[in-house]
């Protein structure tokens, strides 16, 4: 273990006591917080600062010289949010009219903390299916590449109020790769639509309640919700006692850095968010085995009134992020606007996409940028290429601002890493500086403001004292090893420079007894490094070439792929063996001198935050730029009138190679209803999906597929479109039909975009009808923006009672296919006004199908004479058609008098002027609508 010998400093870290960490060690838990009970709590923690500063709890810490060095009680660390869907911090700042501070930078570190989880055999005693896990934590050297900007990281901690209370939902979320915490406290309704629609935006890797929530028989409705909904990912459940709204201020107080420290203002009252923070860092502390540094988080509040709501089942629907034919193919709205080129501008974007803003300001501030970008080819060049060079400096930040409870030589090498990832991010803020020195848009100023922070350089300058000016990240183990051997420069320590030179001779041992055997054999011998198995040899021949078709007995561990051969040798081991032992020594002095240089910058630290939120924000506003290039997209305006000219649907023209057909949109208070008709494939899905894209993406600051586009900002984007990959039997796919639309229903308002496709086709027609028609009414009763594609034609006679309704259709042509000597149907996608003409398209559909003539001839007939026998049964009396009059026009008047609250004589005009109307296009109910006056 290594032990170095800096000084410990500054503690009142909240800490999970020793024998929790020992516990760990000793074998399976099936609960964590049934099992273990950590001593000290954070405030007991803090109580306890006998502790010399920077200790944590742990007893080898306090136990004099076996502590490690500790991040001193100014440590900060650094970084961007994962899921900053809103406003990045420059914009925030321009918006309250505040200096901006600092910024810049990033840097994919490979060495960040994993979680190895082990499935015990047993399941959780108290939940049937549920999987309890031992846990883990080791800093591995993993290239950086396996590292993907999205795999799942993200912890949460949820927490439900009882009683009274009950609905009252208290969020904390941490991701581990990035040192920030976000909180959020809301109330959700029966079916808890907002808890389910946030964890999906989070994609959690682990999610964490209360034991009192999965009482065995008796586990609440938000439980059970929870795990049907996340069947992959894992459950944790800690006792409730750890939810405790006092630890979790404390751990604000203590944890999150200066300039965030408002968030105290707005989360001391919210009771439940507080509890969640406290669980999830107690949780977090004792899975990672390491504290994260006094004041070294980023900790914010998030209400969701800051950001436009799309439910997950939308998210899906419109393809958001993840393609439903092909989860690893780019055909999604993500994969159109993804030229980002750091993995922090990747997760920004993809955030932005899941909750876009609703605030114009912000949205024309970053649309100026965006133009700003298209018109200079010099600064959009050069700003690729300075933000390609970035690592991951959300994730540098997280590893650098936690304190590794045990001291391991992977815990050294990862530190050692990390300080050659943070001199290789400060160097990028110079040139970031200089691209950026010219721009003109305030929120670029305000970027290149933010990296005028003086504490880039001081750190910097601080690392290059100890650092050698060459020590920089490179791609491949090997080079990344050498870096970190040679990263402190000589006459620091003597023993250090000894101990390299060892290594050195070592290497050059290896190189030259390799040489000497392939002398020997007269073998193409050449030497390889790979992290697992250290120096080895490799080979690539034929196997006739080697001497009696075998290799010397010499060389064991041999495994071959095609003509390549690796091996290596007794010797060459012994080497390798010798290798490490000095590589440990070299890493332990390395670790004592960057220990003690990270404690004298870490108080300039948290600049970082600033620096990896301008990347991640440039980056993603350059996509942008970069996706206007490849395609004729315009720059949206902001208005109450959702207008579109010549609009297409982005992800189409992606995967077509013709241009997508264009169509208008024009959608404004006054006529808010739109009801589209349409054969089977002339493009209403493909027209409703279409206009849910371009809305997200002017609301995230993009330029949209259109020749002109004005939106209305929508606080909620609805959809229920069908997909077609659903292999859930008929009535479950109505079930799930009607749990979307009831979600709709309760959840809607006035500044909503609802999009809804196919409703009812899960049951039979009549009440599809039925069901569609109640809907559409209660819809018209808001101010909402809806577009409602149907196949039932009677649905399109509600325009006759609702004047904002607006009747559109998909064109189709019929063309005779001489050669066939048959009509075949021609799709032009064109949106025009009126209901379609066309009847019987089904079967024409499944004329053009592959489907058997024969099959096709019947199918005609049966639908023949199944129209003759419903026109027979529906032949009715005078009377019935009287009285069904009747009671259509009082429904009406009742609903439109309830709905309207008109006073005795406008009801009374209303009355004249819906009989009129009524009249004019049911002419047969004429006879009889006189006598409602009554
Ligand atoms: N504007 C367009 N330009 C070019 N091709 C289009 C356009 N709209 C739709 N398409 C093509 O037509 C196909 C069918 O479109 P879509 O699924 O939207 O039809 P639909 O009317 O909803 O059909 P159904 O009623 O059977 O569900 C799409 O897969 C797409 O390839």
């Amino acid at each position: 273990m290594l032990r170095p010998e800096i000084p410990p400093t500054s503690p009142s870290v909240p800490a999970v006591s020793p024998s929790s960490v020992e516990a760990r060690s000793q074998g399976p838990r099936y609960n964590f917080g049934l099992q273990e009970t950590p001593q000290r709590c954070p405030s007991a923690q803090a109580a306890s600062s006998s502790s010399p500063p920077g200790t944590s709890g742990a007893a080898g810490d306090r136990s004099g010289s076996s502590s490690l060095p500790r991040h001193p009680p100014s440590a900060r660390p650094a970084q961007d949010s994962y899921f900053t869907n809103k406003r990045s911090y420059a914009e925030n700042t321009l918006a309250s009219h505040f200096t901006l501070g600092t910024s810049s930078s990033s840097a994919r570190d490979s060495n960040y903390p994993q979680i190895l989880k082990t499935p015990l055999s047993a399941g959780n005693p108290q939940r049937p299916g549920y999987k309890s896990w031992t846990l883990q934590m080791e800093y591995s050297a993993t290239s950086s590449s396996a590292v993907s900007a999205h795999s799942p990281s993200v912890i949460v901690a949820v927490v439900e109020g009882r009683g009274l209370a009950r609905g009252e939902i208290g969020m904390a979320s941490i991701d581990l790769k990035s040192p920030q915490i976000i909180l959020s406290q809301f109330a959700d309704n029966t079916t808890y639509a907002k808890v389910i629609t946030k964890l999906k935006i989070l994609s959690p890797l682990e999610i964490i309640m209360s034991n009192t929530a999965c009482v065995v028989g008796n586990s609440t409705k938000l439980f059970t919700l929870i795990t049907e909904n996340f069947k992959n990912v894992n459950f944790t459940t800690i006792q409730r006692k750890y939810f405790n709204e006092t630890k979790g201020l404390e751990y604000i107080e203590q944890l999150c850095i200066t300039e965030f420290s408002t968030v105290l203002m707005e989360v001391q009252s919210k009771y439940y968010c507080l509890a969640a923070v406290a669980a999830l860092l107690k949780y977090v502390e004792f899975i990672q085995n390491s504290v994260y540094a006094p004041k070294s988080l980023k900790i914010c509040f998030q209400g969701s009134e800051q950001t436009a709501m799309i439910d997950s089942s939308s998210t899906q629907n419109l393809e958001l992020i993840i393609n439903n034919q092909d989860s690893r193919s780019s055909h999604t709205l993500f994969g159109v606007l993804n030229y980002t080129k750091t993995p922090g501008g990747s997760r920004r974007l993809r955030s932005n996409i899941l909750e876009p803003l609703i605030d114009v300001e912000t949205i024309n501030m970053r649309l100026d940028c965006v133009q700003e970008l298209l018109q200079d080819e010099e600064l959009f060049f050069g700003l690729q290429s300075v933000l390609a060079r970035f690592l991951d400096t959300e994730q540098l930040l997280s590893v650098l601002v936690q304190i590794p409870k045990q001291d391991t030589i992977t815990a050294a090498e990862s530190k050692i890493t990390n300080l050659i990832y943070l001199k290789h991010t400060l160097e990028l803020v110079d040139p970031l500086k200089i691209t950026l020195k010219n721009c003109n848009t305030p929120l670029l100023r305000a970027y290149y403001g933010s990296l005028e922070d003086k504490r880039f350089v001081i750190i910097l300058d601080k690392i290059k004292t100890v650092i050698n000016d060459d020590a920089r990240y490179m791609k491949g183990c090997l080079n990344m090893r050498t870096q970190k051997c040679y990263a402190v420069r000589s006459n620091i320590n003597e023993f250090l420079d000894i101990a390299r030179r060892t290594y050195t001779e070592i290497v050059d041992d290896i190189a030259g007894m390799i040489s000497q055997l392939a002398e020997k054999y007269s073998l193409p011998l050449r030497t390889s490094f790979s992290s697992a198995r250290g120096f080895f040899i490799q080979m690539t021949t034929d196997c006739t070439a080697l001497p009696n078709d075998q290799l010397p007995s010499e060389f064991i561990k041999i495994s071959k792929v095609k003509n390549s051969y690796s091996f290596t040798s007794a010797d060459l081991i012994k080497m390798n063996e010798r290798c490490q032992e000095s590589l440990r020594e070299i890493y332990h002095m390395t670790y004592m001198i960057v220990c003690k240089l990270l404690s004298e910058i870490y108080e300039h630290i948290h600049c970082l935050h600033k620096l990896s939120d301008t990347v991640s924000m440039l980056d993603m506003l350059l996509s942008f730029a970069h996706a206007c290039t490849l395609s004729d997209y315009v720059r949206p305006e902001f208005t109450d009138t959702l207008a579109i000219k010549h609009g297409w649907h982005p992800i189409l023209e992606k995967i077509s190679v013709e241009k997508p057909v264009a169509n208008n949109t024009y959608i404004t208070e006054g006529s808010n209803f739109f009801i589209i008709t349409g054969p089977n494939m002339s493009g209403k899905s493909t027209y409703l999906k279409q206009i849910a894209l371009c809305q997200i993406m002017a609301q995230i600051g993009s330029y949209v597929p259109a020749e002109y586009a004005s939106f209305r900002i929508a606080e909620q984007i609805f959809t229920r479109i069908s997909t077609d990959d659903d292999i859930e039997t008929n009535s479950s796919t109505f079930m799930k039909e009607m749990k979307e639309i009831a979600y709709i229903l309760h959840n809607a308002n006035d500044k909503s975009l609802i999009l809804i496709d196919e409703l009812g086709r899960g049951t039979n027609t009549e009440e599809g009808i039925g069901i569609c028609y109640a809907v559409c009414e209660y819809l018209l009763s808001l101010k909402a923006f809806t577009l409602f594609a149907t196949h039932f034609l009677e649905l399109c006679h509600i325009d006759v009672l609702y004047p904002n309704v607006e009747n559109v259709h998909f064109e189709v042509q019929h063309v005779k296919n001489t050669s066939r000597n048959k009509e075949a149907i021609l799709y032009t996608y064109k949106l025009s006004k009126g209901l379609t003409e066309e009847k019987n398209y089904g079967l024409k559909a499944a004329e053009v199908s592959s489907l058997p003539p024969s099959i096709v001839l019947d199918a005609k007939e049966i639908t023949s004479q199944i129209t003759r026998q419903i026109l027979q049964s529906q032949r009715s009396t005078p009377e019935m058609e009287r009285q069904r009059a009747v009671y259509h026009l009082a429904t009406r008047l009742v609903q439109t008098a309830r709905n309207s609250q008109l006073d005795p004589d406008s009801l009374r005009t209303y009355l004249s002027n819906l009989k009129k109307k009524y009249e004019a296009d049911f002419p047969r109910a004429k006879q009889v609508s006189g006598n409602t006056e009554e």
